[in-house]
């Protein structure tokens, strides 16, 4: 029998009275993949967060196996206990230093361990992890950005490497590659925790899947045997319908009823370089444009000028039949937008649930009276977009801070989706939700084109833009390539996105 390389026994992790963590008891063995699932908030970051030293235990023990086979008891009190440990961690927001060489920030890393192992350099060939060590790191594509904090992992030679929802910024043919190496790890006797949303991806690399809900384990067992549906019984305790999707209403009634209109749009990026490059597009009421591609190819500049955050170089973007200037106007003309990045501008994470989701003009006026708030209102519609988005724990006091990344989200959701805006820009609505928490999105963006609004999805999740687009894009290298005839070859799509394939523009 495999052995163990890590044990938590009894874990549990308050915050206040809130039991994040409850008895948990888990086993790691050398070699091996095992996913962790589990709805928004089930306490899948605390546990790792235990485990890296970012946070201690309120009670129960942790044992890792060392490189002698000597198991002895884990009291992390840092991310630096952690990794002299062999314990490695590469968080979904990466921690590089973005005008450091490759191999600077890995050096970074090297200077963490106080003594002990250190990785070969030139063993991360033989996984597949080959990246120019004296590339600045700010001009790696995302996947290759990934590839580095593996890499700074395996440096400081870690035996454990937990990966938090590792694939969320990649191409599907990047997902590929990236399983190839994990397998290459694993065949190295290395341990990986897999933390995902994906039961797809879950089913296809792991060997074993714990589910936790609500702090507590519910489920172990070999991924074998396992369909996506049972495992959706064991998050949430209840089968997931697949959203049903009705042709899009403006095609069979009405002309198309103009929304959006971009022509010949360039934007550049954060270092002047030209982010977006001749745009030109429409949405029409009562449908959803998709546009699909791999983070970073222009994608957020685009959503930023459209909502009047970033200037354009040059072309007009027309909003209802306005030119509306600034994200003031842009937001009276009843624009709703959720943004790519929730941290820095979805949410205020020093503000309470309820300041954040009536952060919006039209739901400021909705609860005022004589340009007062009325506390009352103001209660009640913050109760009740956190009944209808399920966002826990259910209180409209505490700050967003205390949220579960997956429950910050929704938040920002509740505020934009539920007003009804009749240009919806949503940049990755579902990352980071349960499968539950996307298939109600899914449910409400569906709605909103069904009521004659128009919806800009913009995502990186190429199932999602399929199953809701009524038309297609791919946005690579910040051009716009029309799609839909593609719709039904994902190969094909793949290949858009990430730019290997050209066709005609
Ligand atoms: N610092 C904190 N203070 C108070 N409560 C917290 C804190 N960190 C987490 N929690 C609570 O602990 C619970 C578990 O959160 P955790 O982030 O572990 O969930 P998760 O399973 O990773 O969810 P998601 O899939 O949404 O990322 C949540 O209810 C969250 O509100």
């Amino acid at each position: 029998m495999a052995e163990n390389i890590l044990e938590l026994r009894n874990i549990t992790k308050t915050f206040g009275d809130f039991v994040a963590v409850d008895s948990v008891d888990f086993e790691l063995q050398a070699g091996e993949i095992h996913a962790i699932l589990g709805e928004n908030g089930a306490g899948k970051s605390t546990l790792m967060n235990l485990i890296y030293g970012l946070y201690q235990p309120s009670g129960g023990r942790i044992y890792v196996t060392d490189r002698e086979n000597w198991q002895h008891r884990l009291r992390a009190k840092s991310p630096r206990d952690a990794i002299a440990n062999g314990i490695g961690m590469v968080h979904q927001h990466f921690m590089l230093i973005e005008n450091l060489t490759v191999a600077e920030n890995i050096a970074l890393a090297l200077g963490q361990l106080r003594s002990g192992p250190r990785g070969s350099a030139s063993s991360n060939e033989r996984f597949g992890l080959i990246v120019d060590p004296t590339a600045l790191v700010r001009s790696l594509s995302v996947g290759l950005k990934q590839r580095v904090e593996i890499l700074k992992a395996l440096a400081v030679d870690a035996r454990i490497l937990i990966l938090d929802e590792p694939t969320a910024v990649l191409s599907p043919l990047e997902v590929e590659g990236f399983f190839t190496i994990l397998r290459k790890l694993q065949a190295d006797g290395r341990a990986i925790i897999f933390i995902s949303h994906k039961m797809k991806e879950v089913l296809s690399i792991s060997d074993r899947i714990t589910v936790l809900r609500r702090g507590k384990k519910v489920y172990l067992g070999p991924t074998g045997e396992l369909t996506a549906g049972a495992l959706a019984r064991e998050m949430i305790g209840e089968e997931i319908n697949e959203v049903e999707r009705s042709a899009s209403p403006h095609l069979e009634n009405d002309p198309p009823d103009n929304v959006l209109q971009l022509s010949n749009l360039t934007v550049l990026g954060s270092r002047n370089e030209v982010a977006v490059s001749d745009v030109s597009m429409e949405t029409c009421r009562g449908e959803i444009v998709g546009i699909a591609g791999v983070d970073g190819n222009g994608q957020r500049e685009l959503a930023e000028a459209i909502m009047g955050l970033r200037h354009r170089a040059s072309g007009t973007i027309g909003i209802l039949g306005a030119n509306p200037q600034g994200i003031k106007a842009v937001r009276q003309r009843g624009v709703g937008y959720i943004p790519e990045d929730r941290q820095t501008t979805g949410v205020i994470a020093g503000f309470s649930v309820t300041e954040n989701l009536l952060l919006n003009v039209t739901h400021l006026e909705n609860i005022a009276q004589w340009n007062i708030l009325n506390q009352k209102r103001k209660r009640e519609t913050a109760e009740n977009l956190i009944t209808d988005y399920d966002i826990r724990p259910p209180n409209p006091d505490i700050p967003v801070s205390s949220l579960s990344g997956g429950n910050q989200q929704k938040i920002v959701l509740a505020r934009e989706i539920s007003l009804q805006p009749d240009l919806l820009i949503a940049v990755n609505p579902t990352r980071g939700l349960d499968v539950n928490a996307a298939h109600y999105v899914h449910e409400n963006l569906l709605a909103q084109r069904d009521h004659k609004k128009s919806v800009l999805l913009i995502s990186t999740e190429l199932d999602e833009v399929l199953l809701l687009s009524d038309r297609l894009y791919v946005m690579s290298r910040g051009k716009l390539i029309e799609a839909t005839a593609q719709r039904n070859d994902v190969e094909a799509l793949g290949l858009l996105m990430t730019g290997e394939t050209h066709t005609e523009e």
